[in-house]
Formats: structure tokens, sequence, C-alpha cells
């Protein structure tokens, strides 16, 4: 898979050479390129930004900048890519999606700040390939680098290969709809407090009910909206 990132901060994403990404990028799994919107400007302040037309705080993006940046990272077009706007206003990013996103052969993530891009950027974009305009969650951050950070990392994970072992990928929470079951190690006693017995006991079958059902009394009591509207247990 290739990653591009356009942003004003590209330095904001070194810390993508690190852990599991890093060693994917170093085993040529994942491709992450990272680009300078200024690099897209031509006055002697670079500048990206402007104010709004009908008033209001704070400045837009403008789209030029943006345009030239699209002209290079698309060219005449770009079947493959999926163009993601991180922005409050998008729909949620779940595994669900990340899964989805995962499967894709090239991902473009487009890095507002400011007020937001110029919404004519994505309508044309839109024109020379896929867009999707990602919220990370019910919240508002500075811009989009954090949520583009978090996004690469939730789908880069589920690239083939990037997770040493797959399995490891299965009983994670959201993975099958409901939150992880609670995790234990050595010692079997710490600070009084004791690893359930069931966990120690070696009865596998006995070991994934009680899995199952921790997991779902996680969810009723944490996330009741992951559990299914009939109630049947997920
Ligand atoms: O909260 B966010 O996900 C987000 C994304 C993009 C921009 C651009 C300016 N503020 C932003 C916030």
């Amino acid at each position: 898979m290739r990653v591009d990132i356009v942003t004003i901060f590209p330095e904001f994403f070194g810390v993508l050479d690190v852990s599991l990404l890093g060693r994917a990028r170093r085993e040529q799994l994942l491709e992450l390129h990272v680009h300078d919107l200024r690099d897209h400007t031509h006055d002697r302040h670079r500048t990206v930004d402007d104010t709004p037309y009908g008033g209001g705080a704070g400045m837009v993006m403008r789209p030029e900048p943006w345009g030239e940046a699209f002209d290079e990272l698309l060219g005449e077009g770009a079947a493959d890519a999926v163009v993601v706007f991180p922005t409050p206003a998008g729909v949620p990013f779940t595994q669900s999606l990340a899964r989805e996103l995962a499967e894709e052969r090239r991902l473009i993530f487009a890095c507002g700040r400011y007020e937001g891009i110029d919404a004519r950027v994505a309508e044309h974009v839109a024109t020379r390939a896929r867009v999707i305009e990602v919220s990370l969650g019910d919240y508002v951050l500075n811009g989009g680098e954090v949520a583009a950070m978090a996004m690469i990392e939730a789908i880069g994970r589920l690239v083939p290969g990037v997770v040493g072992n797959p399995a490891s990928l299965v009983e994670e929470s959201h993975e099958e709809g409901l939150l992880e079951h609670p995790s234990y190690t050595k010692p079997a006693t710490w600070r009084g407090l004791d690893v359930p017995e069931v966990l120690r006991g070696g009865n596998h079958g006995a070991i994934a009910a009680w899995r199952r059902e921790q997991a779902l009394e996680r969810t009723r009591r944490v996330r009741p909206d992951l559990l299914p509207a009939d109630g049947a247990d997920a």
C-alpha cells in the first residue's frame, strides 16, 4: 500500500518511522510519502490560507496550492486511489472503515488546518479519484494531522504482514463488534489481586466461554450502543 500525506507540518509524521509502521516501511509493506503543501505556493510568504467568503472567524485554506498538490499526486486520474479528508464533519472512522481502507492500493490524506480547506477542493478531487471525508470522533482537533496519524496506524496495522501474528488482530476491541475481554499475565497474584482462576486452569473451552462473557459484559456496561438492537448476544 502506498500512502501520501499532504500537510503544512510534514515534520509531524516523522514518528511513523518508528515501531510497526517503521518496520513495515523498511520491509516495503507500506510506502509512505509526506508532502509539504507550501511547496505548491508561489509567493514570498508561501501563503496557504485566506479570509472566508461570507465572513466569520478564522481563515480558510486556499484551493490553488491543494489543486497543484493533487495535480502532482493524481496526474490525469487515479482510479486506484482513495483521498481521505480528515474533518469533524465526516463519517465516523471505525474499525470496519479501517478494514475497508486497508484493502486499497493507495491512500492520500489531505490534512487541513485553520477552519478547513476550501470546499471546492474535495469537490474537484472527487472528479479524479474516490474521496471520503472522515471524522476521528465527535470532538475538534486543530488540524487533520493527528486524525491522519491515527487512521494510518489503524489501517496500516491491518495490511497483511505488518503485524507479525495475524491472530492478534482477531481478539481486539471492535474487531467482532464487541469490546475485548480483560487480559492478564504473570504474576498470578499482584498486590492482593488474583488472575481469574479459569484462565489458569487450562480448560480452553471454559476460557473461551469466560472471555466471550467478559467481552459481552464489558460491552453492555461501557458501549451498549455496539450491541445489536434486537438484544441478541453479538
Ligand atoms: O477534528 B478533526 O478531525 C479535524 C480535521 C481537520 C481539520 C482542519 C482544521 N481543523 C480540523 C479538525
